[in-house]
């Protein structure tokens, strides 16, 4: 606001200055051609108005150049007037077409001197507006300086008009730099002064009466234009009712002026009512204040004419707003429309971003099974980490990220900061809202597999009470939809053997047991002393089943499949701990048998292994004593074989410690054999189980690095089956003929050539003493592979 108020000061100060400089040109043009024509009845400081109105008829400027220029204006259109009278400016105007030919004479001989012309019209009193007189201004002066010039030299100078201003030429010269208007105003104090000093002479008096009678018809002027000039020459005269007249005129004129506030027509008013009959020259005369008085008038007229001018600079700078705001306007539509494309372009990027996310999970879903496939060819054990929904929501979360591409991170709750993160990779996270078709659809094909001849084996490990049981089997008396790996994967191996029915008959039996106390029990049968104790052979017995002894039930609906399910589940050790209420006490393994057959008489054998594992667990924390406790100990010592046997694969060991554990025993040829193995991960997400579930990712972890090498199909085509059977009868045959001569007899196999290895278990009498063939690579531990192999 305050730099508003100093720009708007410096404004009316410049508009003040330049008033001041053309009023002074004015009034040097009045001066000179006072000098050339005699007295123009004009003030002193003529305002624009009269200086206008006095030179309308043209006379004054027609007798002005002919004074310089004989008959340059050969023809002056007259007005009648007494040879006494002055070329006043209040003279009674010319009809409209007379003075406009004086103007006009006069214009055209200007030309002729090549002076500075104007326009004739703006003697017209309609196009009077502030700043009229200028070039009329102009062209006085082009006339007194062209005078100067011929009077210098005598000659016929050319016109070389000085435009500077008068302010500058003062200051140039060395003169008072001062306004005209000061100047004037100490013209005005050295009057009085004299005044004061010598009673003044006629000639002073009359020169008195004159400007304030001047001063008065100003103002009138100023109102009502053309005022009678012989009604002034009466009041000159002293004629009583011609003043009464006057005094009429100047008490309305006076109540205009008023509204300017202007205090000395006041004071003259209330003069000429009070002493009507007193002469104009009296009081004028009898004092030197009156004077001061009229000079004030002539001072305010010209600050109005200022304020005109002021207004006139305002209305310029409305202008150039208005055009500013017209500019800023279009500047803001210009924004506007940049701002819709920016908007549009930004649409696009977003789309583009959207399209590149997109394609980001995409390729996230290539990578994963591309890299799945690199895990099947090398072998490596798969693993899947599921995560437990919290039992309470109140419990504080250790996992922190769970990637789409299978990184996993959990956070320490001890050290909240970055040191407390740990980061784990996996082929797959399930977080705690995965459904049982989400974590079977990923299970799948795999499980697929095994009915095109592939051994497969699927295990649940974790910490007590991180769902196990709910992944393998689901809830305790869950729905169908609830229904764990176990039953869907039944479900879905009938559902392959349905569709594939007319090129493959495929047979499908199921075994269930359990290891409890390191003890095999067999969970399908009704005859409980023979759920103990099955002999676990490493290398399979002649049915091709490494628990030879367990009940086995030939399967053709999933419906049977439940009923073995919940028979199996009924007889396994479960018992409730502080961890858990329905805590499974031992490894129970439900494997499948898939015997399939072609139509060519090509034949495939493989087994699912589906292994839900006692949990691990803290003693301390699972509260157990007595018989708890050894069931747990038993659990964690198990646990820990299975451990040792995923390190020493993991490092690939030479010695693999299979037989530390009958759980390891079991899942020997799973774990180090030719299965596709999968094994899932289960964590518990809160805080005070932070310990088990790291120590149960850090396991997880090893196991994946662990290659088994690419698993192995078991199939027999027609032709090996043929020549097979053809070995068989050939060696019967020669062991009938020539026992002794066997050995020379090679048999003729596509397959490679097998070893011979010694079957060491040492509790089958019948296999010990014998050999078996076995076309794996053995370790140490893997004496020989399957039968079907
Ligand atoms: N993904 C899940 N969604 C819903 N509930 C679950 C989930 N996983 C586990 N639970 C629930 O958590 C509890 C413990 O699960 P579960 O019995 O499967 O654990 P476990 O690992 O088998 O334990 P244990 O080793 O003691 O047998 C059960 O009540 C189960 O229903």
């Amino acid at each position: 606001m305050e730099v508003i108020a100093s720009r708007a000061g410096d404004d009316l100060n410049l508009a003040s200055r330049k008033a001041q400089e053309a009023a002074f040109r004015r009034f040097q043009a009045t001066d000179w051609l006072e000098s050339i024509v005699g007295p123009l009845g004009l003030p002193n400081q003529p305002s624009e108005k009269q200086f206008i109105s006095c030179l309308r008829n043209g006379l004054i400027l027609c007798h002005a150049i002919n004074e310089i220029e004989p008959g340059s204006v050969p023809k002056v259109v007259e007005i009648t007037r007494f040879p006494s009278q002055s070329f006043t400016w209040d003279s009674q105007p010319l009809p409209a077409y007379q003075f406009f030919e004086n103007v006009r004479n006069f214009l055209k001989a200007v030309e002729g001197l090549k002076l500075p012309v104007f326009e004739a019209s703006v003697f017209e009193r309609d196009n009077m507006v502030a700043g009229s007189s200028a070039k009329i201004v102009d062209c006085v002066l082009g006339l007194k300086e062209y005078n100067d010039r011929k009077q210098k030299k005598k000659g016929n100078g050319s016109f070389k008009h000085d435009f500077r201003s008068p302010l500058i030429m003062q200051h140039s010269n060395g003169r008072d730099p001062r306004p005209a208007m000061c100047l004037n105003y100490n013209k005005q104090v050295d009057l009085s002064a004299n005044l004061e000093k010598q009673p003044p002479s006629q000639n002073d008096t009359q020169k008195l009466e004159d400007l304030i009678v001047k001063a008065l018809a100003e103002c009138m002027i100023d109102s009502k234009e053309n005022l009678d000039g012989n009604l002034l020459s009466s009041v000159r005269n002293g004629n009583s009712d011609s003043l009464k007249l006057l005094s009429k005129m100047i008490s309305s004129t006076l109540e205009e002026q008023l509204q300017y506030k202007s205090p000395m027509l006041n004071t003259i008013s209330k003069d000429l009512s009070t002493d009507g009959s007193g002469s104009v020259t009296s009081s004028a005369t009898s004092s030197s204040p009156d004077l001061s008085t009229i000079e004030n008038v002539k001072y305010h007229q010209a600050r109005d004419c200022n304020h005109l001018q002021v207004v006139q600079v305002q209305e310029e700078k409305l202008l150039s707003l208005k055009g500013l705001l017209s500019n800023t306007k279009a500047e803001f539509a210009d924004l506007k429309s940049q701002f819709r494309n920016d908007l549009k372009q930004m649409e696009s990027q977003i789309e583009e971003l959207c399209n590149a996310a997109q394609g980001y999970h995409k390729v996230v879903q290539e990578n994963r099974s591309l890299y799945n496939m690199v895990q099947d060819l090398k072998g490596n054990i798969r693993v899947y980490c599921r995560i437990r929904p919290p039992f309470r929501s109140d419990t504080k979360n250790v996992i922190d990220f769970i990637g789409e591409d299978g990184s996993l991170v959990v956070l320490d709750p001890l050290k909240p900061n970055k040191d407390g993160k740990k980061l784990f990779q996996f082929n797959r996270i399930f977080g705690p809202t995965a459904t049982q078709e989400e974590v079977f659809a990923d299970t799948q094909p795999l499980i697929r597999s095994v009915m095109d001849g592939y051994n497969v084996c699927i295990f649940a490990y974790g910490q007590t009470g991180s769902g196990k049981t709910h992944t393998m089997c689901g809830p305790t008396g869950a729905s169908r939809k609830e229904m764990g790996i176990n039953y869907l994967a039944l479900n879905d191996l009938f559902d392959l053997s349905n569709r594939r029915k007319d090129v493959l008959k495929y047979e499908i039996f199921v075994q269930m047991v359990e290891i409890y106390n390191e003890q095999v029990r067999d969970l399908l049968t009704g005859d409980s002393a023979s759920t103990s104790k099955l002999e676990i052979r490493s290398c399979t017995s002649e049915n091709g089943l490494s628990l030879p002894d367990a009940t086995i039930h030939s399967v053709k609906s999933t419906a049977d499949v439940l009923n073995l399910m919940r028979s199996g589940q009924v007889n396994r050790a479960v018992s409730s701990t502080a961890l858990n209420n329905q805590s499974s006490r031992s490894h129970s393994i439900l494997t499948v048998h898939v015997h399939g057959k072609d139509v060519n008489g090509g034949t495939t054998r493989s087994c699912l292994h589906l292994v839900d594992l006692a949990g691990s667990e803290r003693v301390d924390k699972s509260e157990v004593t007595g018989e708890g406790l050894k069931e747990a100990q038993y659990i964690n010592k198990s646990l820990s074989c299975l451990g040792d046997v995923i390190t020493a694969l993991s490092q690939k060991n030479s010695y693999i410690p299979y037989r530390n554990s009958k759980l390891t025993l079991l899942l020997q040829n799973s774990l180090g054999g030719n299965a596709k193995t999968l094994m899932f991960a289960h964590v518990s997400p809160e805080s005070d189980s932070f310990g088990e579930t790291v120590s149960t990712l850090k396991f997880a972890q090893r196991a994946s690095t662990v290659e088994l090498g690419a698993a192995r199909l078991n199939k027999e085509s027609r032709e090996v089956m043929d020549l097979k059977e053809q070995i068989e009868s050939l060696k019967k045959q020669l062991g009938e003929k020539e026992p002794q001569s066997v050995n020379k007899l090679e048999p003729r196999s596509p397959l490679p050539r097998p070893k011979a290895v010694s079957y060491n278990d040492g509790k089958n009498s019948q296999e010990s003493n014998g050999a078996k063939f076995c076309f794996e690579k053995p370790t140490s531990e893997t004496p020989c592979a399957t039968e079907n192999t």
